[in-house]
């Protein structure tokens, strides 16, 4: 991971070199939190965990980092030495990538002196929400193509190199199975996957002699683009043609087509009817063009015979719903040994912050183990059997509710303690699987890509006075 320690915004390090001045001592906790599900979605994927502690762990502030900063004519010698020096020294917790976590829940929470933990926002932020932007789109991609594989093709669509290598690892967490980007592959041991290009089919005088050269180079698994001319008069026939020499010694070929432009339904059908005729049921299909959870899940109400699909543009820059907002927020500094929670109260209720040092746990039926809904709490607080909560989204209007008989499993993990990594899933397809774990005890219905049930989460009463206390405090001032 590259060193991420100047990506932030000005602010932060004015902010720190006037926490160095004044408040040195002072520590911080921030919070970061989605308020905004994309795609009027119900939740989020977290992902980017793993990039977020690399960076950390590689923090520095080389000489030439130094001397710009000096440049600019605005910092102390003090701060410019202390981040010279500079020895990352916080802590962090954090909600394990893979899980869909809802609005408001704290997905991590960083906790050291507050010099550090405020220039960390920007870098940390640009990763989450990147990161859970694309996965939770692949998530609804993967479910809309019904758990058929779906490849991840969209670098040379996605908005430059790190979207592409880090946007194709959260496309995996999301549920794609394989990925055409190299380097993506490389780095996050992902199978690599392809066919081919127009442009082959265009290289040689026709077709035919195409698919033929290509058989020759990759025997054992071909996979013909057909749409280059005419896919039912020249594509379908032509493969089958050479389908057909490849196992002219008796053994069943494997191989596939793919179909990138036209009515896709219609020509799956048609190409799927000429594939079985001709005694080759095996031949898998692969469609690409554009696709997105849309269009899968017309295609497949269709009954589009489809085994693949390739999707790049779409899910790569999450095009229908393309940011998340997920925030930075202060939940409370500690001075002189004393904890005291910080809450931000804006003109947009919508944007009042959770004080304090929290927990999130989930909620699950003891018998079904389904999970029903998510309660924020204060750290100290005891999650019993029984428990009085309200909405945890400021703007609503309801009285508190009792929760009884229910399991309740703390979400977050400590993830980087004492300068040491703590537990940490590496491993693209473990994240995946747990994912898919995770999304197997939410409400059917919170699952679903159009127009899904709101998923509670509940704020306890003690957290809920402690918010009131602070806007009374705050607006007194
Ligand atoms: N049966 C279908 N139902 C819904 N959408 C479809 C169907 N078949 C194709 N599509 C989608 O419709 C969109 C437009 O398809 P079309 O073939 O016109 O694309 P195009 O980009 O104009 O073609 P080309 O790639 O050849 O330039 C694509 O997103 C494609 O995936
Ligand atoms: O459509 P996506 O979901 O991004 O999938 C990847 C696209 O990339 C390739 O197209 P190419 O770059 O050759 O452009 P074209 O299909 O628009 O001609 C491929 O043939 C797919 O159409
Ligand atoms: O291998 C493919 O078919 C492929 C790869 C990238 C983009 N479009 C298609």
């Amino acid at each position: 991971m590259k060193n991420l320690a100047m990506l932030t915004d000005l602010y932060e390090f004015t902010m720190a070199n006037g926490y160095d001045a004044v408040a040195k001592d002072k520590q911080g906790i921030f919070d970061v939190f989605f308020r905004q599900i994309p795609d009027n979605g119900s939740f989020v994927i977290n992902a980017g965990v793993q990039q977020v502690i690399e960076t950390v762990q590689n923090l520095h502030f080389n000489d030439e980092d130094i001397k710009y900063l000096q440049s600019l004519q605005i910092f102390s010698a003090d701060f410019l030495d202390y981040l010279k020096d500079f020895q990352f020294n916080c802590s962090i917790t954090a909600i394990p990538e893979g899980t869909p976590v809802f609005p408001r829940e704290p997905v991590m929470t960083v906790r050291g002196p507050l010099i550090q933990t405020q220039l960390l926002e920007t870098f940390i932020l640009n990763i989450l929400n990147h990161q859970s932007l694309i996965a939770t789109k692949a998530r609804r991609i993967t479910f809309a193509a019904e758990h058929k594989p779906v490849m991840e093709f969209g670098a040379r669509r996605a908005q430059g190199p790190d979207s592409a290598v880090y946007g194709a690892r959260a496309a995996v967490i999301g549920g794609c199975t394989s990925t055409s980007n190299i380097l993506a592959a490389q780095m996050f041991d992902i199978p690599a996957a392809g066919t081919m290009a127009h442009a082959w089919v265009e290289s040689f005088p026709d077709e035919l002699t195409a698919f033929r050269k290509w058989a020759e180079i990759y025997p054992d698994n071909a996979s013909f683009l057909i749409d280059t001319y005419d896919v039912l008069n020249s594509g379908v026939p032509n493969a089958i043609t050479v389908f057909k020499e490849l196992s002219q010694n008796g053994q069943t070929v494997k191989g596939g087509i793919r179909i990138d432009s036209g009515d896709i339904t219609q020509l799956t059908k048609k190409t799927r009817q000429a594939l079985d005729e001709a005694g080759l049921p095996q031949i898998k299909i692969t469609v690409s063009n554009a696709l997105d959870e849309e269009v899968i899940q017309s295609l497949l109400n269709e009954g589009a015979p489809i085994d693949n699909f390739g999707v790049g543009e779409k899910l790569i820059t999450s095009a229908s719903s393309p940011v998340l907002s997920g925030v930075y927020k202060l939940a409370a500094v500690v001075e002189d040994g004393q904890l005291i929670p910080k809450i931000k109260v804006s003109a947009n209720r919508g944007k009042l912050t959770l004080p304090g040092i929290k927990k999130t746990y989930r909620l699950y039926y003891p018998q079904t183990h389904q999970a029903f809904a998510d309660v924020i709490a204060l750290e100290d607080e005891e999650i019993t059997n029984r428990l009085t909560v309200v909405d945890s989204n400021p703007v609503s209007i309801t009285k508190p509710i009792q929760l009884s008989d229910f399991e309740a499993v703390e979400l977050s993990q400590p993830i980087f303690l004492n300068k040491q990594v703590q537990q940490l899933e590496t491993d693209v397809f473990q994240i995946q699987q747990h994912c898919r774990e995770q999304l197997t005890h939410l409400p059917k219905a919170t699952l679903r890509i159009v127009n899904p049930d709101a998923y509670p989460v509940y704020i306890t009463t003690k957290l809920a006075q402690l918010q009131t206390d602070l806007v009374n405090q705050n607006l007194k001032n």
